[in-house]
């Protein structure tokens, strides 16, 4: 097999592209290449594991499962590092697809914004992309990659081979190991380094680099080769020179120092028993310096999970977090704890908040596609992808770990999917989560703010969506006030007045809180004192609906009618009522006459101060913010009800306002007799009550039918208070466009300086929604779905 040729292959272009990228812009995260390499090694293992589970085949070659590290000059000052797992290893063919193609989805659109980029901001796209194993390059002129895959059925005798590359070269080399298969099973990385690489011969700096990022990315114990000089004694002259020395506690393998040297496969690793080499000769005086090797594992603390959380440190959970799932970022809270699923399976768990909510978040769909719960049985990995019990949408941010005890360890994945513990995982993560962040609430209320400025959305489409968690989720939702920057439920109802018996709340989505606390609807309540929940999220609306009450208080939308106080004297404010309802009828019938289709009613306000007029939705109909709702969602069919709903207005009048006391004696002073009529005054009253109701609708947010004719008539009054000609025309003569030219402008007619605004690709931050009307009994007369752009 030793004869078989080197074969020479070109890199696919695109990892020609990430190599360069790689190499020309991750200077200064040079050290990167340690991690990522290790990071290979453990899923290498990891993998193995998982099929041993099955086939115990691929065990044979080589009994333990680690990784190695040595590091050393050659005899020319030349640096080496040898990264060494019994992993699953990789087959000829292996080497060269998994090593000279990228198979990833979404690669070219990387490659793209990387070479765009000035080399800032690159150490974020590497973590989101992972630049994995080409990050050799960044320390190596040369890499070679030996590899013995594990044994199998199809592949009984598998042969070591070697994958050969320079970090110029297009191509590269892939052969026959000359060494024959002395790794027994699994993948050894030997990076040459560049000259400037040497800092990572010192294993002072490799053990800093490997506990900072990888002891804890690994549940599989990491050595790292070290030579120190110790004192031992000189009684049996030469011989103490060849002794190991073990300082180490744990199991230490012995790896041959000798990297040409041809071993028996099964040797490549063999365990020796600490305790025998100790030895205590108190009474010889005499010592000599020896240099001695040793194996020292970097990772030999258990894995934090399975450690009390008493002696879990917060650096320690936010470096495994870190190198568990690959965030550059430090988690915002975390949550550690065990439990029993009630079925039987015990269990560890830690769930993790990160600090960044991931952009495809409400881009995504409905469903949750959450890869980040790593499900492990007696810590063995076994699978991140929770398929059909994935975490709902809302909680499929999270990042968890959860080791079982009790389960079957050789569970296939089919096995797993029907087995009841994974059923109730979802339900375990979620209540623990929910607890978590209500602690976290009550507890730490400035680490609560930090979470609430990043996952308050998230919360409302929770308290939507996960009926089981819709109380705790609304606790911790906040919102804005006329009062105050966020307020949560308790707290508003806490704030509420003597007598108050509806949560006021104003919802327009896309207005800020600060343009919402000027609005015609809440002038009165705000100038009473009463505090208001202002909603500028469509999430709001939609959230507001399906709780429907908080603590059995209602909520009441001050833009719609029904709108209590709750200090009103009934009887002193019907009679009230009353006889202003008497005193402007005449204003309120030609009103109604003049809004026509418009509105259903026209009555006297009782929210109004200083405007005159609002438009007000009736019990069942639309507000603004409904109708905006409706009408964003293009598919929409809007029927009849649609139709009808939107009719179902009041136009609500100001009975302090003087210009609806001069309307209404305007209106008194019209004639009633057929022949006495005043056409131009009419006239003139007719203008003046379209601006005031096509004002009334702006105002409360609606839109006016025609713009246009309200403008013109805006116009019209406009000159009528300056004194010009209501008839003086506009000049409307305009230069015509030149005859039609087909042929298109050149380069020098084009301007260079033209500003362009790139538009952001159609933002599909989607979230299913419900609204609901119900009568006065509750009862639902019209539901309407969508999904609706945030
Ligand atoms: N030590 C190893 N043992 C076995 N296979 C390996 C090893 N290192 C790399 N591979 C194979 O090479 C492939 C490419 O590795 P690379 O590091 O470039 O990307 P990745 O590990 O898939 O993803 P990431 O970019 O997140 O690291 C891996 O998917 C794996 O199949």
């Amino acid at each position: 097999s030793d004869d078989l040729p080197k074969q020479k292959f070109d890199y696919q272009s695109d990892v020609t592209r990430l190599r360069k990228i790689v190499i020309n812009s991750l200077y200064s995260h040079r050290d990167v290449f340690l991690r990522e390499l290790i990071s290979n090694a453990n899923d290498a293992l990891e993998k193995l594991r998982l099929t041993s589970l099955t086939d115990k085949e691929v065990l044979e070659g080589a009994e333990q499962l680690n990784i190695t590290i040595k590091a050393f000059p050659d005899e020319n000052g030349v640096g080496h590092i040898v990264i060494t797992d019994t992993g699953i290893g990789m087959t000829p063919e292996e080497l060269a697809s998994n090593l000279g193609t990228l198979a990833k989805s979404g690669t070219s659109e990387f490659l793209a914004k990387a070479e765009n980029s000035d080399g800032t901001g690159t150490g974020n796209l590497i973590g989101a992309f992972g630049v994995g194993f080409y990050s050799s390059f960044l320390v190596a002129d040369r890499v070679y990659v030996a590899s013995r895959a594990a044994k199998s059925a199809k592949n009984p005798n598998p042969i070591q081979y070697v994958f050969s590359s320079s970090a110029e070269e297009s191509s590269f080399g892939i052969y026959p190991d000359p060494r024959g298969n002395n790794l027994g099973r699994g993948t050894e990385i030997t990076l040459v380094l560049k000259p400037d690489a040497l800092e990572y011969l010192s294993t002072s700096r490799l053990t800093e680099l490997i506990q900072k990022h990888s002891s804890f990315s690994s549940t599989f114990p990491i050595y790292l080769f070290t030579q120190k000089s110790v004192e031992v004694p000189d009684e049996d002259g030469e011989k103490a020179a060849d002794e190991k020395i073990e300082e180490s506690p744990t199991r230490s393998p012995e790896v041959d120092n000798d990297k040409d040297e041809e071993k028996d496969e099964d040797e490549a690793i063999v365990e020796e028993d600490i305790e025998d080499k100790k030895e205590e000769e108190p009474s010889v005086p005499k010592t000599k310096t020896v240099d001695v090797d040793e194996w020292v594992q970097l990772n030999s603390q258990p894995p934090i999970w399975t450690r009390d959380p008493k002696t879990v440190t917060d650096e320690e959970y936010e470096q495994f977090y870190q190198a568990t799932f690959k965030d550059n970022n430090k988690p915002l809270a975390w949550y550690h704890f065990s439990g029993d699923s009630g079925s039987g399976a015990s269990f560890r768990a830690i769930i993790y908040v990160p600090s960044v909510l991931a952009e495809s978040y409400w881009q995504s769909g409905p469903q949750g596609d959450a890869k980040d719960v790593r499900l492990m049985v007696k810590r063995v990995f076994i699978t991140n992808d929770l398929g059909e019990d994935s975490l709902p949408k809302w909680a499929s941010w999270v990042k968890a770990v959860v080791d079982a005890e009790d389960l079957p360890l050789n569970v296939s994945r089919e096995m797993l999917q029907s087995n009841k513990f994974l059923k109730q995982l979802k339900s375990i993560i979620t209540k623990r989560l929910v607890q978590a962040l209500t602690r976290i609430q009550a507890e730490e209320p400035e680490k609560f703010n930090e979470i609430s400025a990043i996952y308050n959305n998230v919360f409302k489409l929770g308290a939507v969506e996960d009926t089981k968690n819709r109380d705790k989720l609304a606790t911790l939702v906040r919102f804005a006030t006329n009062h105050r920057n966020s307020t949560s439920l308790d707290n508003y109802l806490e704030n509420k007045k003597q007598g108050q018996k509806q949560i006021f709340y104003l919802a327009d989505m896309g207005k800020s809180p600060e343009i919402l606390a000027k609005s015609v609807f809440i002038e009165k309540l705000h100038a009473r004192g009463y505090e208001v929940l202002l909603l500028s999220e469509p999430l709001d609306e939609i959230f507001v609906q399906n709780i429907k009450n908080w603590k059995k208080v209602p909520f009441q939308d001050v833009a719609k009618a029904g709108l209590k106080f709750g200090d009103e004297d009934p009887d002193e404010e019907k009679a009230e009522l009353q006889a202003l309802t008497e005193k402007f009828r005449p204003l309120l019938d030609w009103l109604k006459k003049e809004a026509g289709e418009l509105v259903r009613e026209v009555v006297v306000s009782n929210r109004l101060v200083t405007s005159s007029c609002a438009i007000v939705a009736d019990v069942h109909g639309y507000t603004a913010n409904v109708e905006k709702l409706l009408n964003s969602n293009a598919n929409q069919k809007k029927g009849f009800i649609y139709e009808y709903t939107k009719k179902m207005k009041l136009l609500e009048i100001n009975s302090r306002s003087p210009l609806i006391e001069g309307l209404l004696r305007q209106v008194e002073r019209l004639p009633t007799e057929e022949e006495e009529r005043d056409l131009d005054a009419e006239d003139e009253l007719h203008e003046v009550a379209s601006v005031l109701i096509d004002g009334a609708l702006i105002r409360s947010g609606f839109e006016v039918p025609d713009s246009n004719e309200f403008f013109t008539r805006v116009d019209r009054i406009l000159r009528r208070s300056l004194g010009v000609s209501e008839t003086a025309p506009t000049d409307t003569r305009v230069k015509p466009a030149p005859p039609v030219d087909p042929e298109l402008p050149t380069e020098d007619e084009l301007d260079e300086d033209d500003v362009h605004v790139d538009i952001p690709q159609q933002n599909q931050n989607q979230v299913r929604w419900e609204v609901e009307e119900v009568d006065e009994e509750g009862n639902t007369i019209k539901t309407v779905t969508g999904h609706d752009e945030l």
